[in-house]
């Protein structure tokens, strides 16, 4: 699936935008089928505020996101709660996982609501190698925030996807952990032949980036 981003400008950005380069704002960019995209910027210069508009949650901004075409301002609410069962599947900042769900719940919640991609045992296998077996049945809101991001790496994982939407997903974790889950995530992706688009303040070299685009 490519996605075009056609003169994104958020209202809220409008001002600041004036006063600085970037690649992604105002501009015309394709990203290819399969492509691994770093974003890199500052904070508060809108990498959130680009995954939510990517994930339709926010609609307050000038120019077009299309996908294959489509612009995503058109999807009805049936199409889009098929592209993001089928081909865009998110880790946010912020996790949003369920408080009082346990670890376990929240994955297998997500995955019994797509197309399972997956039986629930690869759950066991992604925590494994993660290292949260442990905290599987605990709520989610007794695992440490680096936990909790790992839960919410394998919630996304479990779904198909082909495009995987990250946002600082790695901010808690160490470098032992960075390393297993971004073979984790490599592999998943390679897999589906999907791409993803990770933000991050920093350089980083986790994966091999197709693209380096500073926002
Ligand atoms: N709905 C909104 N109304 C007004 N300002 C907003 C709104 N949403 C975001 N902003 C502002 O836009 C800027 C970008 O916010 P955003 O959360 O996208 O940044 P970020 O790059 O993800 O930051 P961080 O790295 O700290 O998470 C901030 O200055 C924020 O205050």
């Amino acid at each position: 699936m490519q996605l075009q981003l056609q003169n994104i400008v958020p209202t809220p950005l409008k001002d600041k935008l004036l006063q600085r380069h970037s690649d992604v704002w105002n501009k015309q960019l394709q990203l290819n089928n399969a492509e691994y995209i770093k974003i890199k910027a500052p904070s508060g210069t809108g990498k959130t505020t680009l995954v939510h508009i990517l994930y339709k949650l926010r609609k307050d901004y000038d120019g077009n996101v299309l996908l294959d075409d489509k612009n995503l301002a058109t999807l009805n609410a049936d199409e889009l709660a098929l592209l993001r069962q089928q081909n865009i599947s998110i880790i946010f900042q912020d996790l949003r996982l369920f408080p009082n769900l346990t670890a376990r719940e929240n994955i297998e919640l997500n995955r019994v609501l797509q197309q399972p991609l997956y039986e629930s045992n690869m759950t066991d296998e992604m925590a494994a190698l993660l290292g949260i077996m442990h905290i599987l049945h605990q709520k989610a809101s007794m695992c440490s925030y680096g936990e909790q991001q790992r839960v919410a790496i394998i919630r996304a994982l479990m779904q198909p996807f082909k495009w995987l939407i990250m946002d600082e997903p790695f901010s808690h974790l160490d470098k032992h952990n960075i390393n297993k889950a971004s073979a984790l995530i490599d592999a998943e992706c390679k897999k589906r032949n999907a791409g993803f688009l990770l933000t991050d303040l920093e350089d980083d070299e986790h994966f091999n980036y197709t693209r380096l685009l500073n926002l």
